[in-house]
């Protein structure tokens, strides 16, 4: 059995960034940005007005002083000609500021009679206008990689950028294994169950942005299961589940052996995840998954979501381990890693009662898994322990 840092290692090696494509900004949210991006304009292209009132001249302004109002300014189309002194042009928000002035009196400071206004006694120091290049200046980039928030689309519209070069999505085929399963909807015989984890994963995988497919379940027989690999061409990462343990029906590593998986590891050190297979089957890296739902979800935790990463260009930073004081006394850990499910609340963390890892139930409430470490000794309650936010 390996270490889950080592069985991390070893899965990395197995991917590379993918290609890189060019989408219209409309499909570009939550994609990953492939090459810095940089803006073809400035914004604000000119000294701008930050609100409705008057412009005029900054030397002139002291409370009662009048001037006469020569004409408008407003968003989109600017005043022609220059200010001249004891002149204010009419000016909205957004307006391009004129010529000649260099301070905007909001409306509500001002009297106006006709052309006259006059000003009012509590003219502040801020002058209301936004400098042009204030937001963003022709050449600044957008740093690439970067998974693109409605914020960074935003951003890019005004930079004027219609279409960006993101990584291509990684293609996922999720076989899931097993006579005892049937799709959710389907009617379960008496000896039988509904499918769940490939659910969950292809939710999870698709929630960072890869091409899910969910292939037909796959009966406990040799030919089913090589017919599940051969639906699964194409993928980027074969993810199967169940059928990984030493059942005389786990037929998942004999029969990708078969097919000539070369196969990098087979058990890690860890808890629920213990038989979790990996290598690579022809142009796809290929992760066998443990059947029990909640082993099948931590695994798509910690290790398919930074191999995902690695395909989109994000790097391999693993999610940040964060620390709390735990709730309770523990007992001593084993030679397996143990992520617990735990809920954190007021600032501790509780694990739940039952750790066995077919409870969904207990995995769907939980938020957090207490990392132990192998041969973790015994935790008193208040000592600090790590965990995963999930
Ligand atoms: N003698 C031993 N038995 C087992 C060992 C062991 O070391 N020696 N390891 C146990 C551990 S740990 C795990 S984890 C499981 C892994 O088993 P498999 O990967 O072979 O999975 P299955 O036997 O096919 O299924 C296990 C369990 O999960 C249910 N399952 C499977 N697929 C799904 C699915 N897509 N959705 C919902 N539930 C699923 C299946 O019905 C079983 O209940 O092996 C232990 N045994
Ligand atoms: O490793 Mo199994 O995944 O403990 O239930």
């Amino acid at each position: 059995m390996i270490s889950v840092e080592e069985a991390r290692a070893a899965l990395l090696a197995l991917v590379s960034p993918l290609d890189i494509e060019q989408v219209p900004l409309r499909s570009a949210a939550g994609r990953v940005l492939a090459r810095d991006v940089t803006a073809s304009r400035t914004q604000p292209p000119f000294a701008a007005s930050s609100m409705d009132g008057y412009a005029l001249r900054r030397a002139e302004v002291e409370a009662d002083a009048m001037f006469k109002v020569v004409g408008e300014a407003a968003a989109g189309h600017r005043f022609e000609g220059a200010l001249r002194a004891g002149q204010a042009v009419r000016i909205f928000t957004g307006a391009p500021v004129p010529e000649g002035a260099d301070f905007v009196v909001i409306q509500e400071d001002v009297t106006r009679r006709g052309d006259l206004i006059t000003l009012g006694h509590e003219i502040g120091d801020k002058d209301n206008i936004r400098p042009a290049g204030g937001d963003f200046k022709e050449g600044d980039c957008v740093k690439a990689p970067l998974r693109l928030r409605p914020a960074d689309i935003a951003l890019l519209a005004a930079m004027n950028i219609p279409a960006v070069p993101v990584t291509r999505k990684p293609k996922v085929a999720i076989l899931a294994t097993g006579d005892e399963l049937v799709q959710p909807g389907e009617a379960p015989g008496p000896d039988q169950i509904v499918a769940s984890n490939s659910y969950g994963l292809a939710a999870m995988l698709e929630g960072l942005e890869a091409e899910v497919r969910l292939l037909p379940i796959a009966r406990d027989r040799v030919e089913a299961i090589k017919q599940g690999f051969s639906l699964a061409r194409g993928a980027d990462l074969v993810l199967t589940i169940g059928g990984a343990s030493v059942g005389d029906h786990d037929l998942i590593a004999p029969v990708a052996a078969e097919l000539g998986m070369e196969q990098r590891f087979y058990k890690v050190a860890m808890r629920p995840g213990k038989p979790l297979m990996a290598g690579r089957l022809g142009d796809a890296a290929m992760i066998g998954l443990p059947g029990n739902p909640v082993s099948a979800m931590v695994c798509g935790t910690v290790f398919v979501a930074p191999l995902i990463r690695k395909m989109l260009g994000l790097g391999t930073d693993i999610q940040p381990m964060r620390q709390a004081p735990v709730a309770m006394d523990l007992p001593p850990n084993g030679p397996r890693a143990h992520y617990m499910r735990a809920n954190l609340r007021d600032g501790r963390l509780y694990p739940a009662q039952s750790q066995d890892s077919s409870l969904l139930s207990v995995l769907a409430t939980a938020d957090a898994l207490l990392v132990r470490p192998v041969a973790d000794p015994a935790r008193r309650a208040g000592d600090t322990v790590e965990y995963l936010e999930i």
